[in-house]
């Protein structure tokens, strides 16, 4: 047990992540009327090389043209490894309105590259006398990124999210799969002639949950690819919302509402956790420090857990 109280994330709801390619500024508008919570205009992985300065012409065109609401807007830049993502920094913060919320950096393998993002965004904040400081949201996808995950989640006080990247990290775990989150078939067990299938992303997620936890981010669950499937997605939410994430990406406009029903608490779930702060209230009032409720021990604990649902469920609300 440590003395040092958990940080809390930033209050927002992150409960849907729409993304669309910063080369196909037809579907903007489309996106910013969206029930996303949050918008990531991309400029790395679904814009062509030979587009890339268009893109970035587009979304900073598009970050002060259009009413995002009270969209939480994001641009994914492209990752450390690349020779575009210094120029996609420069050109935002120089250029794009105090409407950009967020940047999200791909690939993060270690501190030192958030590091050296926050270094060039602070320079330029400053010359260009921003006064809305930029925050960051990384995507763990790498094997480096998730065995510095902790270190990554710690890495700036301009951190607020972080998501798993399902397709980069099954390839750069040499996971044998094209598939982007989702079950997977030949991840099984086997007992009794009957296949049991497991959860390949568990462990990252986990890991991914914990780090952010610690550290006061928001932990988010990445893409799945399958659009037509939309009993694969809510399962796959479902699983993340039950870990600890917030949220999940939408690839395609269709995921938007799945994420969103996934992510907001059910009234039953509100209402269960309600009546078990009322049982523990009633319970601390007669000097008890556990109950029983609908035949089930709660506690202390239980207080915190039931919070975590009513506190979700009152920010969204609030929108
Ligand atoms: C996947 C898509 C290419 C599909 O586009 P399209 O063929 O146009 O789909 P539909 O015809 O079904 O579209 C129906 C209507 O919805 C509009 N539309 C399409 N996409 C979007 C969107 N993203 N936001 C808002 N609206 C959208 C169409 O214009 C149609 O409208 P209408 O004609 O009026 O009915 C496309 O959805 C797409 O590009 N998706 C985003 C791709 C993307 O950004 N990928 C990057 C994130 S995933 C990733 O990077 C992997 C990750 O890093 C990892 O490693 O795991
Ligand atoms: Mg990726």
């Amino acid at each position: 047990m440590s003395f040092r109280i958990q940080p809390t994330p930033v209050a927002r709801p992150n409960r849907c992540q729409l993304f669309g390619p910063g080369s196909r500024p037809a579907i903007f508008e489309k996106m910013a009327t969206s029930a996303a919570d949050v918008i990531n205009l991309d400029l790395e992985d679904s814009v062509a090389p030979d587009d890339k300065a268009e893109a970035r012409k587009n979304v900073i065109q598009a970050i002060g043209d259009i009413d995002w609401g009270n969209k939480h807007l994001s641009v994914r830049i492209n990752g450390l490894d690349t020779p575009y993502w210094y120029k996609d920094v420069v050109e935002l913060l120089e250029n794009a309105s105090d409407r950009l919320d967020q940047i999200m950096i791909p690939k993060a393998g270690c501190a030192s590259d958030i590091y050296a993002v926050d270094a060039l965004v602070t320079a330029v904040e400053r010359a260009k006398g921003r006064t809305k400081q930029i925050g960051f949201e990384v995507i763990i996808e790498s094997a480096a990124g998730i065995a510095h995950v902790e270190e990554i989640a710690a890495a700036s006080p301009r951190m607020q999210a972080m998501s798993l990247g399902a397709a980069d990290f099954a390839a750069s775990m040499g996971m044998a799969t094209t598939g982007i989150g989702g079950t997977q078939e030949n991840y099984y067990m086997h007992r009794e002639g009957q296949k049991y299938w497991s959860d390949p992303w568990h462990w990252a997620q986990a890991a991914i949950v914990a780090a952010c936890r610690t550290h006061g981010v928001l932990p988010v669950d990445g893409p799945f690819g399958d659009f037509s499937d939309d009993e694969g997605f809510r399962a796959q939410a479902r699983r993340s919302a039950t870990l600890g994430m917030v949220g999940k990406w939408a690839i395609h406009p269709k995921q938007v509402a799945l994420a969103n029903e996934v992510f907001t608490p059910s009234e039953e779930a509100v209402g269960e956790a309600k009546e078990i702060l009322a049982a523990m209230e009633k319970a601390k009032a007669e000097g008890a420090g556990a109950t029983v409720y609908k035949g089930r021990l709660v506690d202390i604990a239980s207080i915190k857990q039931a919070e975590v649902i009513v506190k979700q469920a009152e920010m969204i609300a609030g929108l």
